[in-house]
């Protein structure tokens, strides 16, 4: 038994993004083995997120792992990964990553478990997850608009889950229903442009109510023709369109109820399985009111009103306020953060999404932790390089498992 690996030194790198955007990228160096792994971004970030960077620029990040942090990791050992990240809190000192930056404290957990699976040759998946991993469903987003997109809908995500027989025939029905809605969009709005958002969804000048239609026809056509059940799902991001009490579509305005109205029709009359923040980030009882009213056959999943944030996520469970809760790593800043918040949901018979951020790097560790904590889905768009490198990964590791 390996009791100790010394971490010999670690380096971080600023990469891009694929909005191109500067990003980090952190290596930790072990003797023989070494770890990668970068940090995405987020447009719709919501407020009890960690900081990404400190004062929003990412060079103060580079500063203060050269100051701080590099010297700090040498001699650590890796195979503790509860005190690797309790030393990131204590070298940051700060309860939201504002001296160091959530990015950076991301990049570092992350490559420090990817350099003990590399260094012990333990699959990652079963090295930060232990030993009942399953493979997640495929949650692709087919339309987007609100901060994702300059001229789409308020509806941030249209998305769809298909259930095929394997991961990479539901992938691949995913993508059927994107290239069909991609037609559709500009069959309808001839001689206009229909062009990609920032995760790689069609985005057009098109209302919520027309992307509705407009995917539903899509997915019910390519499920018919390939004899594939076909889940539906949005993710509203209502925190980013709530303005001075109501929820502000471009032509009406909606209140609390109305709002809570139109969440419960889109499962009832459109039969939409997966509903994400359909509230602003702090209504806890209005989306316990959701849940009560759809939770028995759909998902009512929390992304901004959780943040990945253990407290909070215990405040839903007190309050009933939803069944699920999206997991982002950078939303907290480690693994082991990460990991309490997931383990609190799953015990609390809560499902979780593992999500992608929607300015990503081809950093796949989020196939690994979908799989190593069996959840329901990972939602990680359905074409473009970087989300395909995620959904790519979980077709390597169902072989793996089969
Ligand atoms: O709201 C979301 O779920 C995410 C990812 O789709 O968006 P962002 O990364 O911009 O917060
Ligand atoms: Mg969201």
């Amino acid at each position: 038994m390996v009791e100790s690996i010394e971490i010999t030194d670690s380096r971080i790198t600023k990469i891009f993004d694929s909005r191109g955007n500067p990003a980090i990228e952190a290596t930790i160096i072990l003797n023989y083995a070494t770890g990668t792994s970068s940090a995405p971004a987020g447009a719709s970030t919501g407020k009890t997120e960690v900081i990404a960077y400190p004062k929003n620029n990412i060079d103060n990040s580079v500063d203060f792992y050269n100051k701080h942090v590099r010297n700090a990791l040498k001699g650590f050992n890796a195979l503790n990964q509860s005190g690797f990240d309790t030393l990131l809190h204590e070298l940051d000192g700060t309860d939201n990553f504002s001296e160091m930056g959530g990015n950076l404290a991301t990049a570092l957990s992350i490559a420090n478990a990817k350099a003990v699976s590399n260094y012990l040759e333990i699959p990652l998946y079963r090295y930060v997850g232990g030993l009942h991993p399953q493979i997640p469903r495929p949650m692709g987003n087919i339309i987007g608009g609100g901060k994702h997109s300059k001229n789409g809908t308020t509806i941030q995500e249209f998305l769809v889950s298909s259930q095929g027989k394997t991961f990479y025939d539901s992938v691949y029905y995913n993508i059927l229903v994107h290239r069909r809605v991609g037609e559709k969009l500009s069959e309808k709005l001839k001689g206009q442009s229909v062009g990609l958002g920032d995760e790689k969804a069609w985005t057009a000048d098109v209302s919520d109510e027309e992307a509705i239609e407009i995917m539903k026809e899509a997915a019910g056509e390519i499920s018919s023709e390939n004899k594939v059940k076909i889940y539906l799902g949005v993710d509203f991001a209502a925190d980013s369109f709530y303005n001075n009490g109501k929820y502000d579509y471009k032509t009406s305005k909606k209140t609390q109820d109305e709002q809570i109205d139109y969440a419960v029709s889109l499962n009832k009359e459109h039969g939409f399985y997966f509903i994400e923040d359909p509230l602003y980030d702090n209504d806890f009882e209005g989306f316990a009111e959701i849940t009560k009213k759809i939770g028995e056959d759909s998902l009512i999943v929390g992304d901004d009103l959780y943040t990945t944030n253990s407290a909070r996520i215990q405040k839903g469970i007190d309050m009933k306020s939803t069944n699920a809760v999206l997991i982002k790593v950078n939303q907290i800043g480690t693994l082991s953060d990460t990991v309490k918040s997931v383990k609190l949901a799953t015990k609390n018979s809560m499902d979780t999404v593992v999500s992608h951020r929607s300015g990503e790097t081809t950093d796949d560790f989020i196939a690994h932790l979908a799989v190593a904590f069996n959840s329901k889905f990972i939602k990680t768009g359905t074409i473009g390089g970087e989300r395909l490198a995620k959904l790519n990964e979980v077709i390597r590791l169902e072989e793996d498992l089969i």
